[in-house]
């Protein structure tokens, strides 16, 4: 969308994500306070010591008073606890806020993802987005507190201690700044590089995971082609790629540790050593060249730690462009609109045009019409990938229509409220979707202030009430990945539960293609009938025995409606059902 702007100007969208990411932890603002205020307590007394040691060295090991030796050495002790507790005091506050920070920022990208239309997700893969959620925003969680925090403190640090330098001897302050900020830069510079090849790193790694949840998720599908080698060797590609990249990630960073410690430690000889004639020459004190020394390790130390945290501060930036951009793209279907009254239940498709948005190049409907009266069970069948299943994508407002429009009671569903729609429709999917909790809260779904004797009821109607008594925890029973599997029909009875309690006026059966057996088939069939009732019903039809039953029956054939009639009327005829219907639908 916005990304050639964004690669014109690449300083601005950073710039505005740091305050933006400030913003974020305003109202942890009272923690932030107290947190700094520790922080300062324990810079000042990180500043204090240097310099009572220098005393140490120059008045009481000078004077032999071990008086003066007692006092220094409490002295130095009380400022030790005091720092201490400081710094405890100021990594709980900030700790806690960026965790506060964090939760708040996942709920609000997490309700940002959900509010998305459905084809957002066709576009994106899932893992993509849990990735955003989980590591992109850990990533942002130090960076807008602790870490602020921390480059006031080597910035409080690294200013004190100069200035305490200068004072302590300004010739040696000199040669010091001479030194210093070319270390510094040195560390920036391997900042960035280091950075570019941490990317390609989570880059790779990102694709190795990739890999290992599609085969994990999909193993059985692994497991019957035998392929576990191949897909060992394709998951070992990917490690290997992260690999190669991590152990350049780690060179570089050995050479650059090995050249900042001879460079830093080299500094201080040379400041050793020019000091040391300063103290020859009757210059400067002994304790004065000690504590000099130990500021100068100060200095560099934060100024070294601020280029750190200014390397985090960027890949903190990267992370939250990412998680901004999410946050503020607006659904193309968005909430509101108007609610009817009443629902009558017609439902009318009026030359709709319609392509999916990550399909634009195949039109799947191509001006097509039908009506639903209210009421009316209406069967569509056609051969596979005919749009069957995206009608009633449309009908819930999944997506919108390139051209023309369908209606509900006459008005358009873009007037409507897409939640208030969906709570009128009810649907049965092929493979229902069952949550990880249990059967009566996956009952209750669609309705979650039903009483328990309200879902034992609809579980009746669903003709589910005895299979779920069979389990030794009934309507407690965990379903789902971590609880027991349920059966393609009795998780088809679940659903049917489901759209009992729900009551909608309007219901979608996307029929099963895969066979029950009998005995679940005429359960199953039984509860739909009774579902059905005085309810306007579009079935996704792949059998013949539910569309003999449907008032009406559509064919549909390259994006049009080809035939409708009853099922009779259209054996009468010469056409694609007839065809179809020798061949059961399903080998289509
Ligand atoms: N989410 C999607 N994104 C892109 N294209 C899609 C999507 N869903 C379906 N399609 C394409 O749209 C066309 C119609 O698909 P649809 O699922 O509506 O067919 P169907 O008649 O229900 O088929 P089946 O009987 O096999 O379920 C197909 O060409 C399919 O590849």
């Amino acid at each position: 969308m916005s990304s050639p702007e964004k690669s014109a100007t690449p300083q601005l969208p950073t710039r505005v994500t740091l305050r933006r990411l400030l913003t974020l932890a305003r109202p942890e603002l009272p923690f932030i306070i107290a947190g700094t205020v520790f922080l300062l307590v324990s810079s000042v007394s990180t500043l204090v010591y240097p310099r009572a040691i220098g005393n140490l060295v120059d008045e009481a090991l000078s004077t032999r008073s071990q008086e003066m030796l007692d006092g220094l050495a409490l002295t130095m002790l009380a400022v030790f606890v005091v720092q201490g507790v400081a710094m405890a005091l100021r990594a709980y506050y900030f700790n806690t806020a960026g965790e506060r920070v964090v939760a708040r920022l996942r709920k609000s990208l997490f309700g940002a993802l959900l509010s998305q239309e459905v084809a957002f997700f066709d576009a994106r893969r899932t893992g993509e987005l849990t990735s955003r959620l989980a590591s992109d925003t850990t990533v942002l969680q130090n960076t807008v507190t602790a870490n602020i925090s921390m480059a006031l403190r080597y910035g409080v640090q690294a200013l004190g201690g100069v200035a305490l330098l200068f004072y302590t001897s300004a010739r040696l302050t000199g040669v010091m700044l001479a030194i210093i900020p070319a270390v510094t830069m040195g560390a920036v510079f391997y900042g960035r590089r280091v950075r570019v090849i941490s990317r390609q790193v989570q880059d790779a790694l990102a694709d190795s995971t990739n890999v290992a949840e599609e085969d994990l998720s999909g193993i059985r599908t692994v497991r019957s082609f035998a392929a576990e080698r191949n897909e060992l060797e394709r998951y070992g590609a990917a490690v290997d790629r992260s690999f190669s990249l991590a152990r350049e990630r780690t060179r570089q960073s050995a050479i650059f540790m090995g050249a900042v410690s001879i460079a830093g430690y080299g500094g201080i000889a040379v400041v050793l050593w020019y000091g040391g004639r300063l103290v020859v020459q009757g210059q400067l004190s002994v304790g004065a060249l000690t504590s000099f020394l130990i500021y100068t390790m100060l200095v560099a130390f934060s100024f070294s730690a601020m280029a750190e945290l200014w390397a985090d501060f960027m890949r903190a930036s990267g992370a939250a462009d990412r998680v901004f951009e999410l946050m503020d793209r607006e659904p193309a279907i968005a909430s509101g609109g108007a609610q009817l009254p009443e629902v009558r239940g017609h439902v009318e498709f009026r030359d709709v045009r319609f392509a999916y948005p990550t399909r634009s190049d195949i039109t799947v409907l191509q001006g097509l019409n039908l009506e639903l009266r209210p009421g009316e069970v209406v069967a569509v069948v056609g051969p596979s990938g005919a749009g069957k299943s995206t009608l009633a994508s449309l009908l819930s407002r999944f997506y919108d229509p390139q051209g023309g429009a369908v209606l509900l009671d006459g008005h358009p569903l873009t007037s409507l409220d897409p939640e208030w729609l969906r709570r009128n429709i009810g649907m049965v999917a092929q493979e229902p979707q069952l949550f990880s909790c249990s059967i009566a809260d996956n009952i209750r779904y669609g309705r979650p202030d039903a009483t328990d004797a309200q879902v034992e009821e609809a579980a009746r109607a669903a003709n589910a009430h005895a299979y779920i008594q069979r389990f030794p925890e009934g309507y407690g029973t965990q379903v789902g990945e971590r609880g027991v599997q349920l059966s393609g029909g009795q998780k088809q009875r679940v659903a049917i539960a489901r759209a009992v309690l729900k009551d909608p006026r309007l219901l979608i059966l996307d029929e099963a293609t895969s066979a029950l057996d009998a005995e679940s088939e005429h359960l199953v069939k039984d509860a739909l009938e009774r579902l059905m009732k005085g309810r306007t019903t579009l079935i996704i039809a792949h059998r013949l025995s539910t569309v003999a039953n449907a008032d009406r029956v559509l064919v549909l054939e390259g994006g049009h409606v080809i035939q409708s009639g009853t099922h009779s009327a259209l054996m009468g005829q010469d056409g694609l059902y007839r065809r179809l219907v020798e061949r059961q639908f399903v080998a289509a």
